[in-house]
C-alpha cells in the first residue's frame, strides 16, 4: 500500500462526528493535518460546491489517506482499524466486537443524527433544546443498559475501543444540551475515566485550531 503525504482531516471543532476520527487517529499514534470546516460560517462552508466534492452529505467529517477521500466516521474507523493495527480499537472476541459496534450504531444512527445542526435547525431556536434532551435520553437509556453488561473500564471490557470514540463525544453534546446526565451512572464513569487520557483530550473541542478563543473550556 503506498502512503501518500500525512493524512488530512476535514474537521470541525464541536462536531462530534469529527471529533471520533480525531480520538482514533490519536489513539494509533497517526500524525495529520486538520483543515478545518466552518459549519457556521455564511451559512456553512460544507454547502459549498467545494466541499460538496468532498462529501457529497456535505457534512464532517472527511479523511484523505492514502491518496483517497473517506467520509462517514464509523467507515473512517473500520478503515483505520483495518490498514493501522497498530493499537487495536476492535475487541478480538466476536461477541465483544458486536457489543462494540452495537453501542457505535445506537449512538451514530439513534442519537446523534436525530440532534445534529441540520435536524436542530429544521425543529427551530424554540424548541432545539428540548428536542435534543428527549433524543439523547432516549439513547442514553439504551445505552447505559447496555453498558450494564458490556462495560470494565471502558464501554467493552477493559480495553478502549471504537465505542469509547463514539461515547465520550455524544456525552460532551448531551452537556451542552442540558441532559441531568445523573441517570446514566456507567456513562458517567466512562467519561470521567478517559476525560484526561491524552488520545481523548487532544481530541477535545477546546484543544482545536477552529475553536473560538471565547469558547468555554
Ligand atoms: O453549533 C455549532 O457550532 C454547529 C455544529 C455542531 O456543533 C456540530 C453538530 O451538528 C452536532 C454534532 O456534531 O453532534
Amino acid at each position: 500500500m503506498s502512503v501518500i503525504g500525512k493524512p488530512v482531516l476535514y474537521s470541525y471543532w464541536r462536531s462530534s462526528c469529527s471529533w471520533r476520527v480525531r480520538i482514533a487517529l490519536n489513539l494509533k499514534e497517526i500524525p495529520y493535518d486538520i483543515k478545518p470546516v466552518s459549519l457556521i460560517k455564511a451559512g456553512g462552508e460544507q454547502h459549498s460546491n467545494e466541499f460538496r466534492d468532498v462529501n457529497p452529505m456535505e457534512q464532517v467529517p472527511a479523511l484523505h489517506i492514502d491518496g483517497n477521500t473517506l467520509v462517514e466516521s464509523l467507515s473512517i474507523l473500520h478503515y483505520l482499524e483495518e490498514t493501522r493495527p497498530q493499537r487495536n480499537l476492535m475487541p478480538h472476541d466476536f461477541v465483544k466486537r458486536a457489543k462494540a459496534r452495537e453501542i457505535c450504531e445506537v449512538i451514530a444512527s439513534g442519537i446523534q443524527p436525530l440532534q445534529n445542526l441540520i435536524v436542530l435547525i429544521h425543529v427551530g431556536e424554540e424548541k432545539k433544546n428540548e428536542w435534543a434532551q428527549h433524543w439523547i435520553n432516549r439513547g442514553f437509556r439504551a445505552v447505559e443498559k447496555l453498558l450494564s453488561a458490556s462495560a470494565g473500564k471502558y464501554c467493552v471490557g477493559d480495553e478502549i475501543s471504537i465505542a469509547d470514540c463514539c461515547l465520550i463525544p455524544q456525552v460532551f453534546n448531551a452537556r451542552r444540551f442540558h441532559v441531568d446526565l445523573r441517570p446514566f451512572p456507567i456513562i458517567l464513569r466512562i467519561d470521567r475515566e478517559l476525560e484526561n487520557h491524552p488520545a481523548f483530550r487532544a481530541a477535545h473541542p477546546s484543544n482545536q485550531p477552529d475553536c473560538p478563543p471565547e469558547a468555554p473550556k
